[in-house]
């Protein structure tokens, strides 16, 4: 694995918490939020859906609309504090310091403009490449993410183009001005599983290149063990567990993280055997962000569920943190393992 040294902090997000405005009041969908990212670290944020990944990945992005939503704490992206900062200044950052690759590029893209242009388009809003290379930047940028015949493509409008060519689009837009953070969410969710590998090794390609920092948003378990350096595990809008990939998948600690792992089907797995998470992610009305609250919907574990958890997750070995205490009595009813 390569060793990533501490000096290279891209992103450093601190206590970062935002909440939605839901009928009168604003409720917190992510809570207290502490992440880093170093240059050339691919970063996997899972959990399941609610957690609150995309709340923070769009945070960074600065695309939370200021008047149904707060942001507070502090995300410095290359130096500069981003919370706060809104309109062109925003802008200046998005899509030149970071880049965002969405899961679905038909509703990510323009349907009304050819491919070419859009590239164009996030091109003009910074002043990395000037007016006179933007088209040869074009085709070199369609190249590079594996678009046949570019020059045919730039003409083209997104519904002409398969799902697959068009997230190699999105990600030709992403990283049109060379930005120095990629994040990626679900990138290849909506993609056939023989497309998904060449769209993951073409986000790598890209990443190395510049050695950008990535963080990739994913369900997906397999995905994460073959490309993360570093996983951090999310549920219900809080962080329950960090550390780097392998550490995370031959020493899960967290009972959230442990359920996740047990419920990945294998090869060998019949449906008798999948294990099953009990009860789901709460609602944000509901989330009471000083308890572990994965715990709530964990039925033999109903005695720690209610107890009031450090806010801090521990360091319980170099570098791999955990939430709460229950990590330390833990254990599946059936004695299973994971
Ligand atoms: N604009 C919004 N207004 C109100 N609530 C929102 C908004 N965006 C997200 N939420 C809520 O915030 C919580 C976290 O959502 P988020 O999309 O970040 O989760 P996620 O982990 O990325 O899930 P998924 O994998 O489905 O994208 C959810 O309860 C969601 O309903």
């Amino acid at each position: 694995m390569k060793s990533i040294s501490d000096d290279q902090t891209l992103l450093k997000a601190k206590e970062v918490s935002v909440s939605f405005r839901i009928g009168g009041e604003f409720l917190d969908a992510i809570y207290h939020v502490d992440l880093d990212v170093k240059r050339g670290e691919v970063l996997a944020i899972v959990g399941e859906s609610g957690s609150g990944k995309s709340t923070f990945a769009t945070a960074i992005m600065g695309l939370h609309n200021p008047k149904q939503s707060r942001i507070t704490g502090s995300i410095v992206l290359d130096g500069e504090e981003i919370v706060g900062k809104v309109g062109d200044q925003m802008s200046k950052i998005r899509g030149n310091k970071a880049g965002m690759i969405f899961q679905d590029p038909l509703a990510a893209l323009n349907p009304l403009m050819k491919i070419g242009l859009q590239i164009k388009e996030m091109m003009a809003v910074h002043d990395v490449y000037p007016e006179k290379e933007q088209n040869d930047r074009i085709i070199q940028l369609l190249n590079q993410v594996g678009i046949p015949n570019p020059e045919r493509v730039a003409n083209q409008f997104p519904h002409e183009l398969s799902g697959g060519m068009r997230q190699r689009v999105m990600i030709a837009i992403a990283i049109a001005n060379d930005p120095d953070l990629i994040i990626a969410d679900e990138p290849t969710t909506a993609l056939d599983v023989t497309i998904q590998a060449q769209i993951l090794d073409l986000i790598l390609d890209v990443q190395k290149r510049k050695n950008a920092g990535v963080i990739l948003i994913t369900h997906d378990l397999g995905v994460v063990a073959e490309i993360a350096d570093t996983v951090a595990v999310m549920y219900a809008g809080q962080l329950v567990e960090k550390a780097s990939a392998q550490e995370l998948f031959t020493h899960p600690k967290h009972p959230y993280t442990r359920s996740l792992l047990r419920s990945i089907p294998s090869a060998e797995t019949t449906s008798d055997d999948l294990y099953v998470i009990p009860g789901r992610v709460p609602a944000l009305i509901d989330m009471e962000h000083d308890k572990d609250l994965f715990l709530q919907r964990v039925p033999w574990m109903q005695n720690l569920a209610d107890k009031v958890v450090a806010e801090k997750m521990a360091e319980v070995s170099p570098d791999h943190f955990v939430r709460g205490e229950a990590w330390k009595t833990f254990e599946f009813p059936d004695g299973g393992e994971a």
